[in-house]
């Protein structure tokens, strides 16, 4: 008999199919608070679940006795309690690498909009506010060739700072929890504390996972730290952020702009005051988000979960604890 699965993610019919090769699939396109009765249902007897986002912690484990394995479809994994996971022996993984360079255009396209202002001045054309003599009111900042300071240079930071070096000329600084020789050496980034790194960056860019140790590592005295001309860049996880300091840093000039992909409540809620301010641009977490690259982690989720199912390694398998680099 074929072990059970759900896929609890709207996924590329090539993907079902793979999955359906060996094992019986029941799908949800999402979840939400009509079908998840019935996605609790149908755990009891699952062995292995594929989506993202969904907190896999003690409480849905322990309607899941049949578990042996959970793959997320992206690769950070802060909503799975790991060391629960491990535990209880069920297999967990993600999808890095293959979504590196597609975060990466975001992250640049957060720089290059919020520095240029381009969705402001894209508002201001549309609703026929283009004078003859707009001068200063479209003036934006350069981003070539000034100082870019990567947080967390993993994959994706890597790959912000291939972009940085060699298409905008841009000096970049870092901070890891360890030395990333790789791009100290392909793109001369340099080690630096946290401190000097705010201190000196035009441009911060926060790319670490969501761990207890990196829950708000931006807040009030890490705003006071950056220039006021400096723009603050997050696509890692909303609660990285301190947002009731990034919005007071936004509003008393502490720093110049940000441009955020996620934020702490997703979706973000209508009176969150950083939609009204014009030096924020704001995009709904869709970093990794173009067909190819989504149908890549989706394959790759689906790989695991059959490697997995089968016996044998999944290929990007979560070792027990947080992953160290
Ligand atoms: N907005 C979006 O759509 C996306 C968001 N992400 C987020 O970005 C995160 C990073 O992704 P990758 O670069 O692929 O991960 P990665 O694991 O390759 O890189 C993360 C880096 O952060 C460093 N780090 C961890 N804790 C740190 C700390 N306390 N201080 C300083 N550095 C620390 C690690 O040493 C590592 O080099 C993911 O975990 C995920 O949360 C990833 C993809 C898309
Ligand atoms: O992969 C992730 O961690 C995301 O946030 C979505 O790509």
């Amino acid at each position: 008999m074929k072990p059970k699965v759900i896929v609890y993610k709207k996924v590329d019919q090539q993907v079902l199919d793979y999955i359906q090769e060996t094992c019986d699939v029941v799908y949800f396109e999402g979840l939400d608070s009509q079908n998840y009765p019935e996605f609790l249902q149908e755990l009891k007897n699952a062995q292995g679940i594929l989506g993202s986002g969904l907190i896999v912690d003690k409480t849905l484990l322990d309607q899941a006795p049949q578990l042996k394995i959970v793959c997320n479809s992206s690769v950070g994994y802060d909503n799975l309690d790991v060391s629960e996971l491990s535990n209880r022996g069920i297999m967990a993984t993600n999808t890095p690498e293959v979504l590196n360079e597609t975060v990466a255009d975001t992250i640049m396209g957060l720089m290059l909009s919020t520095a240029r202002r381009m969705p402001e001045l894209d508002q201001m054309v549309k609703s026929g506010q283009w004078t003859s003599n707009i001068g200063e009111k479209s003036f934006g900042l350069d981003v070539h060739h000034k100082v870019l300071g990567i947080i967390g240079m993993g994959g994706i930071g890597s790959a912000v700072s291939k972009r940085a070096r060699f298409g905008f000329g841009m000096n970049i600084l870092y901070h890891n929890r360890s030395r990333n020789e790789d791009a100290e050496q392909k793109y001369g980034a340099a080690y630096c504390s946290l401190e000097d790194l705010l201190k000196q960056s035009d441009f911060v860019c926060l790319m670490t996972p969501l761990t207890p140790q990196t829950e708000k590592m931006m807040g009030e005295k890490e705003f006071k730290l950056m220039k006021e001309s400096a723009i603050f860049i997050n696509c890692s996880r909303g609660k990285t952020v301190d947002e009731e300091a990034l919005i007071d840093a936004l509003k008393t000039g502490e720093i110049h702009a940000a441009g955020l992909d996620v934020f702490v409540q997703e979706p973000i809620q209508e009176d969150n005051p950083l939609l009204s301010m014009k030096n924020v641009v704001t995009l709904p977490h869709i970093g990794s988000a173009t067909y190819e690259t989504r149908l890549k982690m989706a394959m790759l989720a689906a790989t695991n979960l059959v490697a997995g199912l089968q016996g044998e390694t999944p290929p990007t398998l979560i070792k027990a604890g947080v992953k160290v680099k």
